[in-house]
């Protein structure tokens, strides 16, 4: 199935040419050295108290340094906010067009050396590949904007439609001091955004193992989060003569049990479902049937969608243990065990609702339960035939990536900056344009993180023909109706 864009009518803005997207050798080579670059600076952020300063104020010199135009063009204007985070305000020539914003991060997660095939900060090109962290995640996505408009400048070209960019130091530890204080500044501007594209998800390829098609799923919503800390008080006491239950074996048993009875299956009050409805056509026999029915197969499918870590982590509320602590010497009984939790929540639940299924699961008074912070899943940005930044991003995958013939809404399992923008805009978008594989999944905050140099040219392809594509957009006529 090939669903059309239906609210563009692709016409070309009036009194302005379209520029084709395509890039000479000598500005090839020069984007991807520009990427290498970034790489080369490590702005590793470890905890919301402790980053790489240093490497951060250096990427602001290096932005300047390789993006002369950006910097030097009169309808642009930057601003420096956290210290280290980025906005960009480009001024279009019809203010009576609603902005834009495309956000991504900078900092990115710590990398070690020995389990890596090449150092991770060294942006080094192999076959074809420009290796090293953050070549997915996300400064990929940063240069890449930021290349984009460079490009579109030197070919003098003027937005209509005003738009932001707005580029984050501190996303890999929640973004309060970055787009956080973005949001605020806008919003204290009177600021309201049309749209906004992050990071989040991307043409995904070989998650589902009878798809063999990859497909483009923008992510219209992203999973809440818990982080919870449980904790056990007992006496303590010397290890030769132990009583019936310590801390630590009281926590352990509490943990188990909450790592052998999941969250319940919501894939029936969940946006997976409408996704896979929009994939029924690309599956062979039977699977395009069953899924075209899934109001007698939701069981069955419901069933099939937890054997994946990554699709199952769609269907539910999950839980990893990520902390444990307790005990400093071996022959004392320690009188405290605490262990942290990471809770991703389902859009179909609440904060409240979670917290209370998993104190009715560890069931055991002695166990003393600690919000060290929460928030609830971020709303269901539209997908609909009038929801702009969706058709715009839809008909840019179609134009770019000719050969993916199915786009559609899905949900981001992680959290990203544009959690602290719902504030300014209800559509916010989650869409990396490029091919991700389980491999490529592993990646990212993991080893051998990577970008093929092709992947990287045609990211910065596609964000020099959306920004054209939001110049160029023409309400529906219906719309235009009811005027
Ligand atoms: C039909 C189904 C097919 C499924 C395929 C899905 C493939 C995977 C697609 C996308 C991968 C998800 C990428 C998520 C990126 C999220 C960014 C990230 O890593 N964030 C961190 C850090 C973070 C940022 N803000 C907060 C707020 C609170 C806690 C942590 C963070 C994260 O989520 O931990
Ligand atoms: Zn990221
Ligand atoms: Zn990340």
């Amino acid at each position: 199935t090939v669903s059309r864009p239906m609210g563009l009518r692709g016409k070309q803005q009036q009194g302005t040419s379209r520029i084709p997207s395509q890039f000479h050798k000598e500005e090839r080579v020069a984007m991807k050295e520009a990427l290498k670059g970034a790489i080369q600076i490590p702005t590793v952020s470890f905890s919301p108290k402790e980053s790489n300063t240093t490497a951060l104020a250096e990427f602001g010199e290096y932005i300047r340094k390789v993006f002369p135009t950006v910097f030097s063009t009169s309808c642009v204007q930057h601003e420096v906010v956290g210290e280290y985070s980025h906005l960009f305000t480009v001024q279009g020539l019809d203010p009576s067009l609603q902005p834009y914003m495309l956000l991504a991060h900078f900092d990115v997660v710590p990398a070690s050396e020995e389990d890596w095939e090449v150092p991770p900060f060294s942006g080094l090109e192999r076959d074809g590949f420009i290796y090293g962290r953050g070549t997915l995640d996300n400064k990929n996505s940063v240069m890449a904007i930021l290349q984009a408009l460079e490009l579109l400048l030197i070919r003098n070209y003027i937005p209509r439609r005003s738009f932001f960019i707005a580029l984050g130091h501190d996303e890999e530890v929640s973004g309060m001091n970055g787009a956080q204080k973005i949001s605020a500044l806008l919003q204290a501007r009177g600021i309201q955004l049309a749209f906004l594209v992050d990071e989040g998800s991307f043409i995904v390829d070989g998650f589902i193992p009878s798809l063999k098609k990859p497909f483009a799923m923008i992510s219209v919503s992203e999973k809440g989060a818990i982080n919870l800390m449980l904790q056990v008080n007992m006496t303590p006491g010397h290890s030769s003569a132990p009583p019936k239950e310590t801390s630590i074996g009281i926590l352990a048993a509490a943990v188990s049990r909450l790592e052998q009875a999941p969250m319940p299956n919501m894939f029936g009050s969940g946006s997976l479902k409408t996704t896979l409805q929009h994939l029924a056509n690309e599956f062979p026999f039977p699977t395009n049937l069953i899924l075209s029915n899934l109001w007698l197969f939701q069981p069955l499918v419901s069933r099939m969608m937890e054997r994946n870590y990554v699709t199952n982590a769609m269907v539910r509320t999950t839980i990893a243990l990520t902390m444990f602590n307790a005990g400093v010497k071996v022959n004392v009984i320690p009188s405290t065990a605490q262990a942290t939790m990471n809770i991703r929540i389902h859009p179909a639940q609440t904060v409240q609702e979670v917290l209370e299924l998993v104190k009715n699961i560890v069931a055991d008074d002695r166990v003393q339960f600690h919000v060290l912070s929460a928030f609830d899943s971020l709303p269901v940005s539209p997908s609909d035939d009038q929801a702009l930044g969706y058709q715009l991003l839809h008909q840019t995958i179609r134009s770019v990536f000719p050969e993916v013939s199915v786009v559609t809404p899905g949900i981001c399992i992680g959290n990203t900056d544009s959690r602290h923008f719902t504030n300014l805009t209800t559509g916010i978008y989650r869409f990396n344009p490029l091919y991700l594989q389980p491999q490529d999944f592993s990646s990212v905050h993991g080893i051998n993180e990577k970008i093929s140099v092709q992947a990287y040219e045609t990211q910065v392809k596609f964000i020099f023909e959306l920004i054209q594509n939001a110049d160029t957009y023409q309400r529906p006529v219906s719309d235009l109706h009811e005027l």
